[in-house]
């Protein structure tokens, strides 16, 4: 059974939101933690292509590129199941009879093209074991929180996020559904040097779309027309997939997640942190930065 039918066992407009349990101090639904030794020994292969992200940087977005590169700008193909359907979400667990990511990942033909938000220590071995491709998407964190707050503000499935300003403090402290941002982005800013990992940034993607594309399409050997590329560059806009039904998960029940508290497919854009911040708040969130990004050399945009 799909995600999307659980509107047919009439559980009411009430969602209950997930208990927790961290797995090796990351904060997860307990769900996940119960389920973690079968997740823990996935078993990928060398031709299976993994997206992974940080909550709200991006990942939708690369998915439905990915999958038009996939299927040659072919719409009709790219319209044939919801987005969480063409790509697992390998950790996802739910309660029987509902489908989780390990249930669809094992049903699904080679090659599959998975998603995951697993900080890197907490991949499946047998990623790096096999050597499959990573496309790794980052988004700075001010957009992330602003995104990740709206997104647990109308998706049940997620922690609720309390008051703005609590969950300014809550992002800061990792105290979210698959921990810290900071961790996160280091952590696999570290990792691709020594694995196939591709390192993308969701600010370069809405910059250069075209140029961000063609670094996809190298990394996964994929030579397509001009035509096709341009076809993939409008179809993966942010206007068009906030209307494509099979992308922008409206096909849910609105007692999971409610569109009208805030969409899925909110502004897509940077900088909308400006917004939300006061100035006090901006300050303190910089100060707090520069401790926990201390020594990376990674670098982010918040603006473009
Ligand atoms: N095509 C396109 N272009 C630009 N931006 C896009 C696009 N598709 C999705 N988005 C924005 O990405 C945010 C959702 O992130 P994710 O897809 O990573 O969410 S999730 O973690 O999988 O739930 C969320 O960001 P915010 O608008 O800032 O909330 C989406 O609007």
């Amino acid at each position: 059974m799909s995600l999307e039918e659980i509107e047919h066992l009439h559980l009411g407009e009430k969602h209950i939101r997930p208990e927790t349990e961290e797995v090796n101090g990351v904060l997860m639904t307990k769900m996940i933690s119960d389920n973690w030794e079968k997740i823990w020994n996935f078993q990928a292969n060398p031709d299976d292509l993994l997206i992974a992200t940080y909550a709200k940087a991006g990942t939708t977005w690369t998915q439905e590129i990915v999958d038009m590169i996939q299927n040659d700008g072919n719409v009709q193909k790219c319209q044939r199941a919801n987005i969480f359907d063409r790509h697992p979400f390998i950790e996802w667990t739910l309660p029987p009879p509902f489908n989780s990511g390990l249930d669809l990942a094992n049903k699904m033909p080679s090659p599959r093209t998975l998603k995951t938000h697993l900080p890197v220590q907490l991949l499946p071995p047998s990623f790096w074991k096999e050597n499959s491709k990573i496309i790794y998407v980052a988004r700075n964190a001010k957009d992330c929180l602003v995104s990740y707050y709206h997104f647990s503000r109308m998706n049940k499935m997620v922690l609720d996020p309390g008051t703005w300003e609590e969950y300014v403090e809550t992002f800061k402290a990792g105290k979210v559904l698959w921990g810290s941002w900071y961790d996160h982005v280091k952590g696999w800013w570290d990792a691709k040097d020594q694995h196939h990992i591709l390192y993308l940034f969701y600010e370069d993607m809405k910059e250069d779309t075209k140029r961000e594309i063609q670094k996809i399409l190298k990394f996964l050997e994929k030579d397509i027309s001009e035509e096709v590329l341009n076809k993939i560059i409008y179809h993966t806009s942010f206007d068009v997939m906030k209307q494509n039904p099979m992308a922008n998960y409206t096909t849910l029940p609105t007692s999971i997640m409610d569109h009208s508290i805030s969409p899925f497919m909110r502004k897509g854009m940077p900088g909308d942190w400006k917004n939300y911040f006061t100035v006090a708040q901006n300050e303190e969130f910089d100060k707090d930065y520069q401790t926990k990004m201390a020594g990376s050399t990674l670098t982010f945009r918040t603006e473009i």
